[in-house]
């Protein structure tokens, strides 16, 4: 269980203007600016929940999941992991959480990726049995057999994350925080990380906490999202919920022939290609049309057009989930 209560946390940035003179000044004189990368938040996940975490960038997500794996302590607030402060069990949280920041390795970039597993084997006193089965699951889930004699610097990106999600879960943590885990990787590698991860969840009810920019992670992931702007909790809820409040629209996909295309109240052109005169003659064409269905139904759309066009072909879609984030950013102006 994880309750985080009332946390704050604020840096302390140096500031200057360029140039060798202000380079000078500032040798004397040092002017600071704060920022608060973390504004007053509260949230609890359960055991076993996969949950989003999401926001613009610089809203204050990493340094919420460093303040969860004890590398940063908050100025106030209260923070309960398991029953532990973060920052103050170091050791014993440690090993309950595996932590994954996609743009930094926990791995020896030098030495074969095995080497670096055997060391946090030793780092974590992982008993031989156990390491053993959980490295075999791993290799096996993670299709990790022909790189894990390579070293680390060797690999490419996608082979790199999964050994550094393999890394983070040798000792069965049973909280795993991801950063961004996807970012960089080819769509191949981020099916099978994601598949990863849910299989994780499903047998071990592993607590997943999720930070990410990529949307159709969240999609296949969370059910859950916690939003997060200018260091402040901003949303918790179901995406569901998330999709129906902000994803109000469809588009309406058409080919048609007919005289010239109207359009009613709550019906918007996106784009618009056509043959002929579409002032006077029969024209044939395709359009892209945003719905706003709280203003009309599709059903009504559909008799509107084809009460006036010939449709030949029709197809509708939903707003997709990275326009329903556009959307929330926009409503809280983030
Ligand atoms: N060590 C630090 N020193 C000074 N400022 C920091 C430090 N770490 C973070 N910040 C500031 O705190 C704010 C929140 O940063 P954070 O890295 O948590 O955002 P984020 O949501 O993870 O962003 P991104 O999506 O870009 O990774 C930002 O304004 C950032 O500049």
């Amino acid at each position: 269980m994880i309750v985080v209560d009332h946390m704050n946390k604020t840096f302390k940035v140096a500031r200057r203007n360029s140039g060798i003179s202000e380079a000078f000044k500032a040798l004397f004189h040092k002017e600071y600016e704060y920022v608060r990368a973390l504004n007053d938040i509260s949230f609890t996940i359960a055991d076993g929940e996969m949950v989003g975490y999401i926001g613009p960038n610089g809203a204050g997500k990493s340094s919420t999941i460093k303040v969860l794996s004890g590398i940063l302590t908050p100025d106030s607030g209260e923070c309960s992991i398991n029953g532990r402060t973060p920052w103050k069990n170091r050791i014993e949280h440690v090993r309950d959480i595996g932590v994954v920041f996609g743009q930094r390795s926990q791995l020896w970039w030098d030495v074969p990726v095995i080497d670096s597993f055997e060391l946090l084997r030793d780092i974590y006193k992982i008993p031989e049995v156990r390491y053993k089965q959980n490295l075999e699951e791993l290799v096996t889930l993670l299709n990790l057999q022909m790189i894990i004699k390579t070293p680390t610097r060797q690999l490419s990106l996608g082979q790199r994350m999964r050994c550094e999600i393999a890394a983070s879960l040798l000792h069965s943590p049973s909280i795993l925080f991801l950063d961004e885990p996807t970012i960089g990787l080819d769509a191949v590698s981020k099916i099978a990380v994601r598949n990863f991860i849910l299989d994780i969840n499903k047998r071990h009810k592993t607590t997943v906490i999720l930070t990410t920019h990529d949307m159709q992670d969240i999609e296949a992931l969370t059910k859950r999202i916690i939003l997060i702007g200018k260091g402040k909790i901003l949303m918790d809820g179901e995406l569901g919920d998330m999709k129906k409040q902000f994803g109000g629209y469809k588009k309406l996909s058409i080919e048609y022939s007919g005289k010239r295309l109207e359009l009613c109240e709550g019906m918007k052109l996106i784009s618009h290609d056509f043959s002929g005169d579409d002032k006077e003659s029969i024209v044939t064409g395709h359009a892209v049309i945003e719905i706003n269905t709280d203003v009309i139904p599709v059903s009504e759309v559909i008799s509107v057009l084809s009460a006036r066009i010939d449709l030949k072909d029709i197809s509708v879609s939903g707003s997709s989930i990275d326009e329903v984030v556009v959307e929330l950013y926009k409503q809280y102006k983030i």
